[in-house]
């Protein structure tokens, strides 16, 4: 049988280099040996130790809860954690060993130093809380991220204001006007309040003034008789203030409305009642009317292009909705509610990298959620992983939409284009006194134009130019109105 002899300067090889703390002492609590880890945890050299009483270096402070002390009151092995004056933390273990008479005549004490793994264990708890709030913040967001469901996202002052207001007037019957730059959900906001109100079991009837011609406007809105007109159904048609009877009238893109047709809608709102085209019996209709324009109502009744008695009546309620760019809060709610609503309809994972959000984050977004939603629908149909790591710069090219297409100030007509060759040498004419800004509007508008006679269809020249419907509308009536 092996029998292993260990020499006494091998043992003591071992006692020199283990990484472990070793500190001995007597059966008094006097140090009588260390190695070197101990003199490293301690930041004091083994000469300075040996000789002294255990209690004597606590009190200086070397370390707190010595084993030696701790054993000798308890005679048996204690386990603890200790602090060295230099900041090392030690796991340490300490066991007596007895002599014959019972007394203990030794404390072998051994540590290992955590001091590393107590500072990892505090990230852990630190990223642990972190993952707590950011947990906790989610579960905010996803709760204003129930637009499909019902809720507005109204996270910011603003919105939240807006909101409280609309809770405020969801039940009652009076005249909304919706205020705000196109694409700040108008739209949707008038479904919401809709679907929220008494008159929900009756539909909602959405009229875009701007998409219908002028001179259909009225036999679409309040119908025509058999033969109103050439063209016209031999059965007539009802109309979509009576298909609106008990429900809600939508009238999107009022401003756009010429001041003939503003005195018929004035009338309908005032008598709730009008004729059909051809027509001259009185219909009834009982609709609540909900309004909404991107322009400047007020400005337009001092130039005279829309009718004071008609602003009033409609603005019994105006509500304005912000830009996005001035309610940054809802931003991260409503990236986050497109991008879901976008994982559904695509059956995707879609998610967005923080540089990616924080790109989203610090785009202005002129056009509003209409923009921000066509955006994130590029980037991610676009992307070749659901995992989508976008950076600033690489967020531009996804950005079509251009600062212009969301101004409606009006180009100042210029009686003297007639033809498109002149409208060309007017803009680009050194002799005339055109403004830059009005010049480019005018090219606008030619381009849009030229489209629009080609197509006979606003929604169509929309898709070819890569913008919203009712820019297109508007843009066209800026000069025509
Ligand atoms: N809170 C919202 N959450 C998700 N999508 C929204 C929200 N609000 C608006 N949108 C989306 O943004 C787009 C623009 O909204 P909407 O048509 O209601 O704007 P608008 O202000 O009526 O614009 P315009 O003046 O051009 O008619 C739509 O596609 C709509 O679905």
């Amino acid at each position: 049988m092996y029998k292993q002899i260990v020499k006494e300067d091998e043992l003591n090889l071992i006692f020199r280099n283990t990484t472990n703390e070793i500190f001995v002492a007597d059966g008094q609590g006097i140090c009588i040996q260390v190695n070197p880890e101990c003199e490293k945890n301690l930041g004091i050299d083994a000469a300075s130790l040996i000789g002294t009483n255990v209690k004597d270096l606590v009190s200086r402070g070397l370390f707190t809860n010595s084993t030696t002390l701790k054993v000798l009151e308890e005679k048996k092995p204690v386990s603890l954690i200790q602090e060295t004056s230099i900041g090392q933390k030690l796991y340490a273990t300490g066991i007596p060993v007895f002599a014959e008479n019972g007394e203990i005549s030794r404390v072998i004490s051994t540590s290992i130093n955590i001091t590393e793994i107590l500072k990892f264990q505090e990230k852990v708890q630190r990223m642990e809380l972190m993952l707590d709030d950011y947990n906790k913040e989610l579960a905010s967001i996803k709760k204003t991220i129930k637009f499909n469901q019902g809720e507005i996202i109204a996270s910011s002052h603003h919105m939240k204001r807006v909101y409280e207001m609309l809770e405020m007037i969801t039940q009652v019957d009076s005249t909304i006007l919706l205020l705000g730059e196109s694409g700040v959900g108008k739209s949707e906001i008038a479904h919401w309040i809709h679907k929220r109100s008494n008159r929900s079991n009756k539909k909602l009837i959405e009229v875009n003034c701007a998409a219908i011609p002028s001179n259909l406007f009225e036999s679409e809105l309040f119908g025509y008789e058999p033969g109103a007109f050439s063209g016209a159904l031999s059965s007539g048609k009802r109309g979509l203030a009576l298909e609106a009877d008990k429900g809600t009238l939508f009238l999107d893109e009022i401003g756009e409305l010429s001041l003939e047709l503003q005195s018929k809608i004035l009338q309908f709102i005032q008598s709730k009642s009008f004729r059909k085209v051809g027509g001259n019996k009185t219909e009834k209709s009982d609709v609540r009317i909900i309004t909404a324009t991107n322009r400047n109502l007020e400005q337009m009744v001092n130039k005279g292009k829309f009718r004071e008695d008609l602003y009033y009546r409609l603005s019994v309620i105006p509500i304005k909705i912000p830009p996005l760019r001035e309610r940054k809060e809802d931003l991260i709610a409503l990236i986050f509610l497109i991008l879901d609503n976008l994982n559904i309809s695509y059956d995707k994972k879609y998610t967005f990298s923080n540089t990616t959000i924080q790109s989203l984050l610090n785009h202005q977004w002129p056009g509003n959620i209409r923009e921000l939603k066509n955006t994130i629908e590029r980037i991610c149909v676009t992307s070749k992983d659901e995992y989508i790591d976008l950076d600033k710069s690489s967020l531009i090219k996804y950005l079509y939409f251009n600062n212009s297409d969301y101004i409606n100030e009006e180009i100042p007509r210029r009686s003297s284009i007639d033809n498109d060759e002149s409208i060309t040498n007017e803009i680009f004419s050194l002799e005339n006194d055109m403004s830059l800004k009005d010049r480019v509007k005018w090219f606008e508008y030619e381009i849009v134009n030229r489209y629009y006679k080609k197509y006979k269809s606003t929604q169509q020249v929309a898709e070819v130019l890569k913008t919203s419907q009712s820019t297109i509308s508007r843009k066209l009536n800026q000069v025509e109105n």
